[in-house]
């Protein structure tokens, strides 16, 4: 998948905290028209990355670029930012926070108002605008600080944990307005830890461990990239296919068992002795969940 209309490029970035190299090397492409999560485990380095890509911190090595040249002030500008650190001022009222939010970025005091309602009223919050910050439930102090970082028509959109703490009505709305700017030709990049929603969700998906990329495409491309397998239930115990020359075991669990097979002949091998030996009630190519392969390559 290649997108269409703006790109934002990753080039080597790293970074280090003290002895510590939380970034180590990254580089990704967040390209336009597409939905790109960034995944990976608590420490991975993702918010460190999104810090740079912001200008927030300084980066020790790498580059960003923003349409193939180096990223400028005024590009960054122009990006919608939801940082892990929510900055919401709770004694201010929600939409006069907005409104200035907007007007920070260059808005219209009124074209901040309407943008500002029109996005409250996707997250079923317009009825809440006159409220103080402090006064909502964390989930809907979430969604208006998302609707800082959407109301604004931004040219790309990076957000540190834009699903942490949504009801499913929320997750869905969020989905919704994140597909509306993408489908815009923006880039898009959200970090996430709910793998079956970056599933759902993504076109693409950049896994971090440790600092390091260790997998990056579309979903579809990461589940079959592995290696060849193949899962067969049995009538019996499947104990014996350990046996079986050139046929690795992965996983056995009673009469049912994932294996690798070293060439075509072990596999043929196989499966004429699980026929021989009787009932062979399954046998298919597995593809694995996104989780499995999640688990493999951070292992
Ligand atoms: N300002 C800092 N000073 C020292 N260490 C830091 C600082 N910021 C991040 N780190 C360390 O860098 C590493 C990467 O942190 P980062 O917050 O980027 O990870 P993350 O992938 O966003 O994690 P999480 O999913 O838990 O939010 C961690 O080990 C963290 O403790």
């Amino acid at each position: 998948m290649t997108g269409n209309g703006a790109a934002l490029d990753v080039e080597g970035l790293s970074r280090s905290f003290g002895d510590l190299r939380a970034v180590d090397d990254v580089s990704f492409t967040v390209p336009g028209g597409l939905l790109t999560g960034f995944v990976g485990g608590n420490g991975a380095g993702k918010t460190t990355t999104m810090r740079m890509i912001m200008g927030l911190l300084a980066l020790h090595g790498g580059e960003v670029r923003w349409n193939g040249a180096p990223i400028t002030a005024g590009d960054r500008r122009r990006i919608g930012y939801m940082p892990e650190e929510r900055g919401l001022y709770p004694k201010q009222k929600v939409l006069d926070q907005l409104v200035y939010l907007g007007e920070l970025s260059g808005m219209s005091r009124a074209d901040a108002r309407s943008a500002v309602m029109v996005t409250l009223e996707r997250f079923d919050l317009a009825d809440r605008a006159g409220e103080r910050v402090e006064k909502l439930s964390l989930g809907n102090q979430q969604r208006v600080q998302i609707t800082a970082a959407l109301m604004t028509t931004p040219d790309a959109l990076i957000l540190d944990e834009p699903f942490s703490g949504l009801d499913p009505r929320a997750v869905d709305s969020m989905t919704d307005l994140l597909r509306e700017h993408a489908a815009r030709g923006i880039p898009v990049l959200f970090s996430s830890h709910q793998l079956d929603l970056v599933e759902r969700l993504c076109d693409r998906l950049v896994i971090l461990s440790r600092g390091r990329v260790v997998a990056s495409g579309s979903v579809d491309d990461l589940r079959s990239r592995g290696p060849v397998r193949y899962r067969t239930t049995l009538g019996g115990d499947a104990g014996w296919i350990r046996d079986v020359g050139g046929i690795h075991v992965v996983d056995l669990d009673g009469t049912t068992a994932l294996v690798e097979a070293s060439d075509p002949p072990a596999l043929q091998r196989l499966l004429r002795a699980a026929v021989e030996r009787g009932d062979v009630l399954d046998f298919a190519r597995h593809v694995p969940a996104l989780s499995e392969v999640y688990r493999e390559v951070t292992a």
